[in-house]
């Protein structure tokens, strides 16, 4: 995989016609990500036309709820063929088992590739004092976001979300395979909004992530065909 294929951009858009706007002028990207903005307004008519791009698909609903549920939305989604879900740990082990088994089976059922699912440690937007004053979570952030990978490797799930700053930690102690998906990320040009724990693209892939999601910096950017190209270049001169 190069470089600029481990760059994911969301399509934090509020609908069809922007998303496609935004898919016109990025070309060249590979993998996008459909979140909730943009599924609620479209449902699934979006993704159809990313696959009749040829794009990888990222769906991040970000499902939190009871075992029998999540597994329900699981399979479901996994229907829709797309590459990347996402599960909040903090659903807890039951439902993050229930998730895992949900998509495997429904994958060998309609005899599809099942969606690597993957589970959200600690939301990018919450920094040490909120993870403490506000979730009232008495742990360290870094020990919390780990605690949190671990239980998703231990429940069968592929991969976790994290920050870029906790990615090294996790890369450490999570099996080689674990795929870990980093937002959050910024370069140092672009304004971090309401990211809590950013780094730069290129110290979050020396950290060890497998793929980045920026947002923003790209699809907000006058230009953001050229803000993605300042991107990828930025990673090549790291990575060589
Ligand atoms: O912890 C998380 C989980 C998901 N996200 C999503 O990633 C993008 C980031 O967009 P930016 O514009 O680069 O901030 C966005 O779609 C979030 O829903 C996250 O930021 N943090």
């Amino acid at each position: 995989m190069n470089t600029s294929e481990r760059i994911i951009v969301p399509l934090d858009v509020p609908d069809e016609d922007s998303a496609i706007a935004l898919i016109n002028k990025l070309e060249q990207v590979t993998f996008f990500k459909v979140g909730l903005e943009l599924f609620t307004s479209t449902g699934p008519k979006i993704l159809d036309l990313l696959k009749s791009r040829q794009k990888r698909i990222f769906l991040d609903l970000k499902f939190h709820d009871i075992p029998n549920t999540v597994a329900g939305a699981c399979r479901s989604a996994t229907r829709y063929g797309v590459d990347l879900l996402t599960i909040h740990a903090t659903c807890g082990t039951d439902a993050l088992k229930a998730a895992a088994e949900a998509v495997q089976e429904e994958a060998a059922k309609v005899n599809i590739k099942p969606p690597k699912l993957i589970a959200i440690t600690l939301l990018t937007s919450i920094s040490s004092r909120q993870l403490a004053f506000d979730l009232k979570i008495p742990l360290e952030l870094p020990e919390y976001a780990l605690a949190m990978a671990l239980m998703a490797e231990e429940t069968g799930l592929d991969g976790a979300v994290c920050s870029p700053q906790e990615v090294a930690q996790l890369r450490q102690t999570c099996k080689d395979d674990f795929l870990l998906v980093c937002p959050g990320v910024r370069p140092t040009w672009a304004d971090k909004g309401d990211q809590k724990r950013s780094l730069t693209p290129a110290q979050a892939i020396a950290s060890g992530a497998d793929y980045l999601v920026i947002g923003r910096p790209i699809t907000a950017a006058a230009d953001p065909q050229l803000a993605w190209q300042r991107i990828c270049e930025e990673l090549i001169n790291v990575s060589g």
